[in-house]
Protein backbone atom coordinates (compact mmCIF):
# COMPACT_ATOMS: atom_id res chain seq x y z
CA UNK A 1 0.00 0.00 0.00
CA UNK A 2 1.46 3.29 -1.25
CA UNK A 3 2.30 5.24 1.84
CA UNK A 4 1.22 8.89 2.20
CA UNK A 5 4.18 11.61 3.04
CA UNK A 6 2.76 13.87 5.70
CA UNK A 7 5.04 16.95 6.63
CA UNK A 8 4.25 19.37 10.01
CA UNK A 9 4.61 23.14 9.68
CA UNK A 10 5.13 24.67 13.48
CA UNK A 11 4.42 27.72 13.77
CA UNK A 12 6.22 29.41 16.34
CA UNK A 13 3.51 30.49 19.09
CA UNK A 14 3.75 34.33 18.96
CA UNK A 15 3.72 34.35 15.27
CA UNK A 16 0.43 32.51 15.30
CA UNK A 17 -1.07 34.64 17.92
CA UNK A 18 -3.69 37.10 17.12
CA UNK A 19 -2.50 40.81 17.33
CA UNK A 20 -1.85 42.19 20.53
CA UNK A 21 -2.89 45.79 21.46
CA UNK A 22 -1.59 47.80 24.50
CA UNK A 23 -2.78 51.35 25.58
CA UNK A 24 -0.51 53.16 28.27
CA UNK A 25 -1.56 56.77 29.72
CA UNK A 26 -0.33 58.86 32.32
CA UNK A 27 0.99 62.42 33.27
CA UNK A 28 3.78 64.08 32.44
CA UNK A 29 6.88 63.01 33.40
CA UNK A 30 5.51 59.60 34.57
CA UNK A 31 7.71 57.93 31.67
CA UNK A 32 5.31 56.90 29.09
CA UNK A 33 7.37 57.69 26.61
CA UNK A 34 10.98 56.20 27.23
CA UNK A 35 8.93 53.18 29.25
CA UNK A 36 6.67 52.59 26.55
CA UNK A 37 9.40 52.56 23.74
CA UNK A 38 11.50 50.05 25.31
CA UNK A 39 8.32 47.99 26.17
CA UNK A 40 7.39 47.77 22.49
CA UNK A 41 10.96 47.09 21.51
CA UNK A 42 11.20 44.04 23.39
CA UNK A 43 8.14 42.59 22.21
CA UNK A 44 8.49 43.72 18.26
CA UNK A 45 5.58 46.06 18.64
CA UNK A 46 4.57 49.11 16.59
CA UNK A 47 5.09 52.66 18.74
CA UNK A 48 3.01 55.32 18.56
CA UNK A 49 3.62 58.18 20.43
CA UNK A 50 -0.19 60.19 20.45
CA UNK A 51 1.62 63.50 22.16
CA UNK A 52 4.06 63.73 19.17
CA UNK A 53 0.86 64.09 16.69
CA UNK A 54 -0.19 66.91 19.47
CA UNK A 55 2.77 68.54 19.55
CA UNK A 56 3.02 68.31 15.58
CA UNK A 57 -0.57 69.84 15.21
CA UNK A 58 0.98 72.88 17.52
CA UNK A 59 3.90 73.17 15.08
CA UNK A 60 2.03 72.77 11.86
CA UNK A 61 -0.19 75.83 13.22
CA UNK A 62 2.32 77.76 14.84
CA UNK A 63 4.03 77.86 10.84
CA UNK A 64 0.56 78.66 9.20
CA UNK A 65 0.63 81.59 11.41
CA UNK A 66 -2.74 80.40 13.15
CA UNK A 67 -3.82 82.09 16.35
CA UNK A 68 -3.75 78.99 19.04
CA UNK A 69 -7.15 80.33 20.75
CA UNK A 70 -9.08 80.47 17.79
CA UNK A 71 -10.90 77.00 17.95
CA UNK A 72 -12.25 76.89 14.20
CA UNK A 73 -9.16 77.70 12.67
CA UNK A 74 -7.20 75.31 14.51
CA UNK A 75 -9.48 72.59 13.75
CA UNK A 76 -9.35 73.30 9.87
CA UNK A 77 -5.31 72.89 9.91
CA UNK A 78 -5.10 69.76 11.68
CA UNK A 79 -7.80 68.41 9.26
CA UNK A 80 -5.62 69.11 6.80
CA UNK A 81 -2.20 68.39 8.28
CA UNK A 82 -0.06 66.33 6.25
CA UNK A 83 1.31 64.24 8.89
CA UNK A 84 3.03 60.94 8.96
CA UNK A 85 3.90 59.10 12.14
CA UNK A 86 6.44 56.80 12.47
CA UNK A 87 5.99 53.59 14.33
CA UNK A 88 9.16 51.91 14.96
CA UNK A 89 10.17 51.77 18.42
CA UNK A 90 13.83 52.46 17.72
CA UNK A 91 13.49 55.22 16.34
CA UNK A 92 9.74 56.79 16.13
CA UNK A 93 9.66 59.55 12.78
CA UNK A 94 7.52 62.22 12.67
CA UNK A 95 7.61 64.10 9.51
CA UNK A 96 5.23 67.14 8.26
CA UNK A 97 4.66 68.45 5.24
CA UNK A 98 7.49 66.18 4.22
CA UNK A 99 9.91 67.41 7.32
CA UNK A 100 11.32 65.46 9.90
CA UNK A 101 9.88 67.42 12.99
CA UNK A 102 10.93 64.83 15.61
CA UNK A 103 13.22 67.68 17.44
CA UNK A 104 11.17 70.50 16.72
CA UNK A 105 8.18 69.14 18.35
CA UNK A 106 10.11 68.48 21.49
CA UNK A 107 11.45 72.54 22.07
CA UNK A 108 10.21 74.62 24.71
CA UNK A 109 7.70 76.78 23.15
CA UNK A 110 6.05 73.92 21.84
CA UNK A 111 5.69 72.21 25.32
CA UNK A 112 4.63 75.70 26.30
CA UNK A 113 1.31 75.83 23.88
CA UNK A 114 0.51 72.50 22.92
CA UNK A 115 -2.10 72.30 25.78
CA UNK A 116 -4.17 75.10 23.37
CA UNK A 117 -4.19 72.73 20.52
CA UNK A 118 -4.88 69.62 22.75
CA UNK A 119 -7.99 70.78 24.61
CA UNK A 120 -9.57 71.91 21.22
CA UNK A 121 -11.90 68.69 21.27
CA UNK A 122 -12.40 68.92 16.94
CA UNK A 123 -8.50 68.62 17.26
CA UNK A 124 -9.17 65.65 19.69
CA UNK A 125 -11.72 64.43 17.39
CA UNK A 126 -9.61 64.17 13.86
CA UNK A 127 -6.52 62.79 16.10
CA UNK A 128 -8.70 60.00 17.61
CA UNK A 129 -10.03 59.06 14.46
CA UNK A 130 -5.64 59.34 12.43
CA UNK A 131 -4.74 57.08 16.19
CA UNK A 132 -7.42 54.39 15.72
CA UNK A 133 -6.76 54.12 12.05
CA UNK A 134 -2.69 53.27 12.58
CA UNK A 135 -3.71 51.02 15.09
CA UNK A 136 -6.00 49.05 13.17
CA UNK A 137 -2.94 49.02 10.09
CA UNK A 138 -1.05 47.28 13.00
CA UNK A 139 -3.97 44.27 13.69
CA UNK A 140 -3.62 42.79 10.74
CA UNK A 141 0.62 44.01 8.83
CA UNK A 142 2.05 47.70 9.44
CA UNK A 143 5.10 47.79 10.91
CA UNK A 144 5.00 45.13 12.95
CA UNK A 145 2.94 42.50 10.45
CA UNK A 146 0.07 41.67 12.74
CA UNK A 147 2.06 41.47 16.20
CA UNK A 148 0.43 44.89 17.06
CA UNK A 149 1.02 48.29 18.89
CA UNK A 150 1.85 49.82 21.69
CA UNK A 151 -0.17 53.25 22.16
CA UNK A 152 0.99 56.07 24.79
CA UNK A 153 -0.83 59.37 25.93
CA UNK A 154 -3.32 60.41 28.02
CA UNK A 155 -6.64 58.76 26.66
CA UNK A 156 -5.69 55.86 25.22
CA UNK A 157 -6.98 53.63 27.62
CA UNK A 158 -10.13 55.64 27.83
CA UNK A 159 -11.19 56.65 24.73
CA UNK A 160 -8.93 55.97 21.55
CA UNK A 161 -8.37 52.39 22.66
CA UNK A 162 -10.82 51.16 25.12
CA UNK A 163 -10.85 48.05 23.95
CA UNK A 164 -7.28 47.73 24.36
CA UNK A 165 -6.01 43.85 25.67
CA UNK A 166 -4.44 45.86 28.17
CA UNK A 167 -4.61 48.78 29.47
CA UNK A 168 -1.97 50.54 32.00
CA UNK A 169 -1.62 53.83 33.57
CA UNK A 170 2.09 54.86 34.46
CA UNK A 171 2.39 57.07 37.22
CA UNK A 172 4.64 59.01 39.49
CA UNK A 173 4.76 61.34 42.16
CA UNK A 174 4.43 64.97 41.27
CA UNK A 175 8.55 65.16 43.00
CA UNK A 176 9.51 62.30 40.89
CA UNK A 177 8.19 63.88 37.77
CA UNK A 178 9.54 67.25 38.04
CA UNK A 179 13.11 66.03 39.01
CA UNK A 180 13.04 63.73 35.47
CA UNK A 181 11.55 66.42 33.64
CA UNK A 182 14.35 69.18 35.27
CA UNK A 183 17.09 66.57 34.27
CA UNK A 184 16.09 66.34 31.27
CA UNK A 185 15.73 70.06 30.25
CA UNK A 186 18.19 71.68 32.39
CA UNK A 187 20.37 68.77 33.30
CA UNK A 188 20.16 68.69 37.38
CA UNK A 189 17.26 68.89 39.33
CA UNK A 190 18.51 71.32 42.03
CA UNK A 191 15.42 73.83 43.73
CA UNK A 192 15.46 76.10 40.60
CA UNK A 193 15.74 73.64 37.83
CA UNK A 194 12.73 72.36 39.26
CA UNK A 195 10.80 75.03 39.58
CA UNK A 196 11.64 76.25 36.11
CA UNK A 197 9.99 72.72 34.92
CA UNK A 198 6.46 73.66 37.08
CA UNK A 199 4.58 74.74 34.43
CA UNK A 200 5.67 71.93 31.37
CA UNK A 201 4.62 69.63 33.90
CA UNK A 202 2.14 70.53 36.41
CA UNK A 203 0.35 73.72 34.52
CA UNK A 204 0.22 71.17 31.01
CA UNK A 205 -1.29 68.41 33.53
CA UNK A 206 -3.72 70.91 34.61
CA UNK A 207 -4.91 72.50 31.59
CA UNK A 208 -5.09 68.59 29.65
CA UNK A 209 -7.21 67.06 32.58
CA UNK A 210 -9.69 69.31 31.45
CA UNK A 211 -10.30 67.02 28.40
CA UNK A 212 -8.50 63.66 29.13
CA UNK A 213 -8.82 61.31 32.52
CA UNK A 214 -5.13 60.38 32.91
CA UNK A 215 -4.86 60.62 36.79
CA UNK A 216 -6.78 58.05 37.99
CA UNK A 217 -7.39 54.67 36.59
CA UNK A 218 -10.44 54.19 34.51
CA UNK A 219 -12.24 50.64 35.41
CA UNK A 220 -9.95 48.03 34.17
CA UNK A 221 -6.76 49.78 34.11
CA UNK A 222 -3.49 48.47 36.09
CA UNK A 223 -2.32 51.44 37.40
CA UNK A 224 2.02 50.91 37.87
CA UNK A 225 3.70 53.29 40.24
CA UNK A 226 7.02 54.12 39.10
CA UNK A 227 8.18 56.67 41.70
CA UNK A 228 10.48 54.42 43.76
CA UNK A 229 11.49 52.48 40.66
CA UNK A 230 14.43 53.13 37.93
CA UNK A 231 13.69 52.72 34.03
CA UNK A 232 14.75 49.25 33.96
CA UNK A 233 12.62 48.42 36.54
CA UNK A 234 9.61 50.48 35.12
CA UNK A 235 9.94 48.57 31.97
CA UNK A 236 10.43 45.34 33.90
CA UNK A 237 7.05 46.17 35.75
CA UNK A 238 5.42 46.93 32.45
CA UNK A 239 6.03 44.01 30.88
CA UNK A 240 5.09 41.77 33.87
CA UNK A 241 1.50 43.36 33.84
CA UNK A 242 1.34 42.44 29.72
CA UNK A 243 2.74 39.03 30.53
CA UNK A 244 0.08 38.45 33.04
CA UNK A 245 -2.63 39.66 31.23
CA UNK A 246 -1.92 37.74 27.21
CA UNK A 247 0.24 35.26 28.32
CA UNK A 248 2.05 33.67 25.50
CA UNK A 249 0.61 35.82 22.78
CA UNK A 250 3.19 38.71 23.84
CA UNK A 251 6.83 36.37 23.97
CA UNK A 252 9.80 38.79 23.00
CA UNK A 253 10.23 39.32 19.07
CA UNK A 254 12.55 37.05 18.01
CA UNK A 255 16.14 38.78 17.40
CA UNK A 256 17.79 39.81 14.22
N1 LIG B 1 11.16 55.01 36.23
C1 LIG B 1 11.99 56.00 35.89
N2 LIG B 1 12.98 56.34 36.70
C2 LIG B 1 13.81 57.35 36.39
N3 LIG B 1 13.73 58.12 35.28
C3 LIG B 1 12.76 57.81 34.45
C4 LIG B 1 11.84 56.77 34.71
N4 LIG B 1 10.95 56.73 33.72
C5 LIG B 1 11.33 57.72 32.88
N5 LIG B 1 12.42 58.35 33.31
C6 LIG B 1 13.08 59.50 32.70
O1 LIG B 1 12.23 60.60 32.92
C7 LIG B 1 12.21 61.45 31.78
C8 LIG B 1 10.79 61.68 31.32
O2 LIG B 1 10.29 60.47 30.78
P1 LIG B 1 9.33 60.45 29.52
O3 LIG B 1 9.66 61.55 28.57
O4 LIG B 1 9.30 59.05 29.03
O5 LIG B 1 7.95 60.82 30.24
P2 LIG B 1 6.54 61.07 29.61
O6 LIG B 1 5.55 60.52 30.56
O7 LIG B 1 6.48 60.55 28.22
O8 LIG B 1 6.47 62.65 29.61
P3 LIG B 1 5.64 63.68 28.70
O9 LIG B 1 4.22 63.22 28.72
O10 LIG B 1 5.83 64.99 29.36
O11 LIG B 1 6.24 63.64 27.32
C9 LIG B 1 13.12 60.77 30.75
O12 LIG B 1 14.39 61.36 30.82
C10 LIG B 1 13.20 59.35 31.20
O13 LIG B 1 14.41 58.70 30.86
N1 LIG C 1 -3.51 61.10 23.79
C1 LIG C 1 -3.00 62.34 24.10
C2 LIG C 1 -1.63 62.57 24.01
C3 LIG C 1 -1.17 63.83 24.33
N2 LIG C 1 -2.02 64.77 24.70
C4 LIG C 1 -1.53 66.12 24.97
C5 LIG C 1 -1.00 66.34 26.34
C6 LIG C 1 0.29 67.08 26.20
O1 LIG C 1 0.19 68.41 26.63
C7 LIG C 1 0.58 67.09 24.70
C8 LIG C 1 1.92 66.46 24.36
O2 LIG C 1 2.01 65.18 24.96
P1 LIG C 1 3.41 64.59 25.45
O3 LIG C 1 4.30 64.51 24.26
O4 LIG C 1 3.96 65.52 26.46
O5 LIG C 1 3.06 63.24 26.01
O6 LIG C 1 -0.48 66.41 24.07
C9 LIG C 1 -3.35 64.52 24.78
O7 LIG C 1 -4.14 65.43 25.14
N3 LIG C 1 -3.83 63.30 24.48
Amino acid sequence: MEQKETTTVSVPQDLAAPAVVIAVDGPSGSGKSSVSRAVAARLGLAYLDTGAMYRAATVWCTRRGTDLSDVAAVAADVASMPLEMGVDPEGPGVVLDGQDVAEEIRTTAVSATVSKVATNLEVRAELKRRQREAIDAERTGGFSGGRGVLAEGRDITTVVAPDADVRILLTASEEARLRRRALDVHGAADASAVEATRDQVLRRDRDDSTVSQFEVAADGVVTVDSSDLDLEQTVDAVLAVVAKVTGTRTAPAPSS
